[in-house]
């Protein structure tokens, strides 16, 4: 998107007060298309752990615990690590081009972890380029010969554009030309000459009388904030920018620079400013450049009517039907897990954001996969992060959507990977609505009046018929400032005729020329009044865009405030529920432990009534012992008794 962005998908983005002929009323559907693309393997790890069965099936073997296992993943295609830069452009980004001119918008972004191709894929190297190269070779190979003049059409700032007249349109092509910086909005040329071409493909056009316009923005979110890299300031520091819904709901870049580009080389300069942006802002922050997702984004305006006047000079007629798509093209940050590249401070900040993107683009193709299958209307959280806000007109029918999945098949990678490919081959479930091309009534806007046409200076034959005391009234033409200084000199030499070199004359004309001093100074003074209201009012202006640029950095700030917030609530939720977690460990505990000592009691008592029981049987069997030995002792000591009481008797 790299392209002077509106974001907005849709070829809808227009100005408020336009109206739409033809409203997307299609309903087809189509599924997200996602493409896998393996990395070739390096020397340090030659063996793989995928297999390409098929163009549509990969196999991964992953051995957990000693066991192998085999999983199989299913895509629209797969290209082999022997893939072309070039096969990949025909088959995915192709068909997008051939959208783009006809009216239709896509989204392609490529998807993986570090490392595993994406930016290869998508931007290529100098001696390979990727997708987003051949695609801009191949736009202006297409409409070469059928290009509108610059600045006919001009970006409203508001997600649509504004069309003006072709005498408009010069007055800012001279403006460009005057004060040699390309206004506005372009960007300066580079030095290098950038000699790419991807062997003169072209799309076909279908109607030869239309003319169309290239725009691009190219910005890029990091930290979860947006910002534009084509912006022009002074300093290294870019600007925060918020995403804006226009009047149609669709998402938008508010501010960011579009850049209206004539030529494949002008396109490549635009991205190059933007990366160079890129790597100036982040030495300053101490970061990393691929820790960002990138949107170069790829804006067509078509108008389908073409006139031309006698001198063969372009007439736009008062109202325009015009035509605007868009493809974004998005090189995601590479997903990772924070643990495996131990990272710190920034490092740490950047690899969770990255993470909490990625993992809200995850919910969002899960949660719309829901919605689809059980007919739910759950709401959908694309606000939750900036990628998936910037991108909900995508998934809510208003262009195709389309993912590279990159794949290194390191077995080092594996684990990583795994996560990958699962998210990738479910959001093949979510179903978009085919994107429909959507013409729009436009009307010209006009600043530079009409000329009127210069009055001719019909003066009859002056010396025969002039009125000597009524000077005629003489319009300044300057297109014919020869035939108006013959007619000043005819008037003169009729009024002199008629009034002779005398007094009378001289006096009629030194009253004129007082009354034309008069009128002048009377002007002048209207000329300094208006000077001043303007000035006044460009005062007021000024300030009322400061007071602007204010409110739209404190919501910026606001909104960073908010996600802070959210992230730190999450934090303090996860904490609460981790303490509710060990809160209700302890109460488990606690209730083993009663219970424990429930039973402990319960076999203590049993065990004491049986002692007791065991007692009391030893008491009663020992009483009877000595009973039965006191029995036995009395019965002795009778026996003695008797003996004795025997004796005595004796
Ligand atoms: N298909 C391929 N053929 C040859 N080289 C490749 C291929 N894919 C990637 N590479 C090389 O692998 C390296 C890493 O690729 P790249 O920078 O595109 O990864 P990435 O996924 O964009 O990483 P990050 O997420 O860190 O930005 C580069 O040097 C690139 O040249």
């Amino acid at each position: 998107m790299f392209a002077a962005t509106k974001f907005t998908p849709t070829p809808r983005r227009l100005r408020r007060e336009k109206t739409t002929i033809s409203s997307s009323s299609s309903t087809e559907k189509q599924p997200v298309f996602v493409y896998c693309r393996l990395k070739p393997l390096n020397n340090e790890e030659p063996t793989s752990c995928m297999k390409v069965l098929s163009s549509q099936e990969l196999a991964v073997t992953q051995e957990v615990k000693g066991t192998k296992k085999e999983l199989c993943y299913k895509f629209k295609h797969i290209f082999t690590s022997y893939t072309t830069q070039r096969e990949i452009f025909d088959h995915i980004a192709y068909p997008l081009l051939d959208d783009l001119l006809h009216g239709k918008n896509g989204l392609l972004f490529t998807y993986g972890i570090t490392g595993s191709g994406k930016t290869y894929t998508l931007t290529g190297e100098q001696d390979n380029p990727g997708i987003m190269p051949r695609c801009i070779d191949t736009i202006f190979n297409s409409i070469e010969a059928h290009q509108a003049p610059k600045y006919i059409l001009k970006p409203d700032r508001m997600n649509g554009f504004e069309i003006q007249t072709e005498d408009d349109a010069m007055q800012d092509r001279f403006h460009e030309v005057r004060t040699g910086n390309r206004t506005p909005k372009t960007p300066r040329r580079a030095q290098e000459k950038i000699n790419f071409t991807n062997d003169g493909v072209s799309i076909p056009l279908t109607n030869e009388k239309t003319l169309y316009s290239v725009f691009v923005t190219y910005v890029e979110i990091y930290n979860n904030s947006v910002y534009d890299l084509l912006e022009e300031c002074s300093g290294v520091k870019l600007q925060n920018k918020i995403l804006r819904e226009d009047s149609r709901r669709n998402m938008y870049v508010n501010g960011v620079t579009e850049v209206e580009v004539k030529s494949a080389q002008e396109a490549f300069e635009a991205f190059n400013a933007g990366q160079r942006r890129k790597k100036m802002a982040y030495t300053c922050l101490n970061a990393e450049s691929s820790r960002s997702h990138s949107i170069f984004n790829i804006r067509v305006v078509q108008f389908e009517q073409e006139t031309y006047d006698s001198k063969g000079k372009l007439v736009i007629p008062e109202t325009n039907v015009i035509t605007i798509s868009q493809l974004s093209l998005v090189d995601l940050a590479g997903s990772e897990r924070t643990n495996r590249t131990q990272n710190t401070g920034v490092r740490l900040k950047e690899a969770s954001s990255i993470n909490n993107s990625l993992m809200t683009l995850r919910t969002c193709m899960e949660m719309l996969r829901e919605n689809q299958r059980s007919k739910a209307n759950k709401v959908v959280p694309y606000r939750d992060s900036k990628l998936t806000y910037l991108f909900k007109n995508y998934f809510e029918g208003d262009g195709s959507v389309q993912m590279i999945v990159c794949i290194n098949p390191s077995v080092r990678d594996l684990e990583e990977n795994l996560h990958v490919l699962k998210f990738a081959e479910m959001s093949q479930d979510v179903k978009v609505i085919k994107p429909e091309p959507v013409p729009t009534v436009v009307t010209t806007k006009r600043t530079i009046k009409k000329p009127a046409t210069p009055a001719r200076i019909k003066m009859p034959a002056l010396s025969t018929h002039i009125n000597c005391s009524q000077i005629p009234l003489l319009k300044l033409d300057l297109c014919a400032l020869d035939e108006c200084e013959n007619m000043i000199n005819k008037v003169y030499t009729s009024l002199k005729q008629c009034y002779g070199t005398t007094d009378k004359f001289d006096k009629q004309i030194t009253v004129q020329a007082d009354e034309v001093r008069r009128r002048i100074v009377t002007l002048d003074k209207e000329n300094i009044l208006s000077k001043e209201e303007v000035q006044r009012l460009q005062l007021m202006g000024r300030k009322l865009h400061q007071k602007l640029q204010r409110r739209d950095a404190k919501i910026a700030m606001l909104e960073e405030e908010k996600v802070g917030q959210a992230m730190k609530q999450a934090e303090l939720q996860n904490v609460v529920s981790n303490l509710h977690n060990v809160i209700d460990e302890k109460d488990l505990k606690l209730n083993q432990n009663k219970l424990d000592k429930e039973k402990t009691k319960q076999r203590l008592a049993v065990h004491s009534e049986k002692m007791n029981k065991e007692l009391d049987e030893k008491l009663r069997r020992q009483r009877e012992h000595l009973a039965a030995s006191m029995k036995a002792k009395e019965i002795q000591i009778q026996k003695v008794r008797e003996a004795l009481n025997a004796e005595v008797i004796k």
